[in-house]
């Protein structure tokens, strides 16, 4: 899908992180059509979310369920063909290579988009350092891009901060989905590679993932809104 096909109400993607499918359900009628993206992460699939995925399709919102994956590759195949009944757009799993090669068998030709993690936002080189690696950031992200497009992945989860080198490596061929979004003045929390939704967007990311800049907010359907408009005004 290139930039221009993409609904620019669809590229702001609200993580709802969030303890229980009341509380959930409680920030979606708050949100109302200000947001027609959602995300489904550990915190609300391990309090009874799952079901809310097919819910809120049926209602014609898209689901992005953000598993993270990670296993041998068969338990990963067999996890995602189950995933596939479920109704989500997105599913994400870590862009081991084994672990991508599982999933894309596993989503067969069901219309599941996969999206490959490669760093997460909230380590910088020195936290890749402590966990073993001996690449920085940029390498092993543009590393796991590469290997992600060859073995059929549909997008790539990073940092806005490498969404220019990505696009040079996968072209429109592969979504990029950004977390690390923080509206200019919210607070940082545990993420380090971050960027503004304008900046994002001008950097080249599809999609941008915001949790607690939206749903802690004192108005989560203003805080929304802004960011929609900011989005709006960075496309031009
Ligand atoms: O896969 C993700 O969505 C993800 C990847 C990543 O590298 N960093 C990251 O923050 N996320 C998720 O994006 C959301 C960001 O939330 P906030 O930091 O509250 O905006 C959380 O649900 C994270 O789990």
């Amino acid at each position: 899908m290139t930039p221009a096909e993409i609904a620019p109400k669809d590229r702001l993607i609200v993580a709802l992180d969030l303890p229980s499918v009341d509380a959930a359900e409680a920030m979606i009628a708050r949100l109302g059509d200000s947001v027609t993206f959602y995300k489904i992460g550990y915190r609300l699939a391990y309090a009874g979310g799952l079901p809310l995925v097919a819910k809120l399709a049926d209602s014609g919102k898209k689901v992005f369920l953000d598993l993270k994956l990670h296993d041998i590759g068969n338990t990963v195949a067999q996890g995602v063909e189950s995933i596939t009944k479920l109704g989500a757009t997105f599913l994400t799993v870590h862009a081991y290579p084994q672990t991508m090669k599982g999933a894309v068998e596993g989503r067969g030709s069901s219309k599941l988009k996969l999206l490959a993690v490669t760093v997460l936002t909230s380590y910088n080189d020195d936290d890749l350092r402590a966990a073993g690696f001996r690449l920085d950031v940029s390498e092993l992200v543009e590393a796991r891009a590469q290997q992600a497009r060859a073995l059929g992945m549909d997008g790539l989860v990073s940092s806005p901060e490498e969404a220019g080198a990505l696009r040079k490596i996968v072209g429109h061929q592969m979504a990029l989905v950004t977390p690390g979004i923080r509206p200019a003045g919210s607070e940082t929390g545990d993420q380090k590679r971050i960027m503004t939704p304008a900046r994002a967007i001008s950097a080249g990311a599809d999609y941008l993932v915001v949790g607690r800049p939206v749903v802690e907010a004192a108005d989560p359907k203003a805080a929304a809104d802004a960011i929609q408009a900011e989005i709006v005004q960075a496309l031009g």
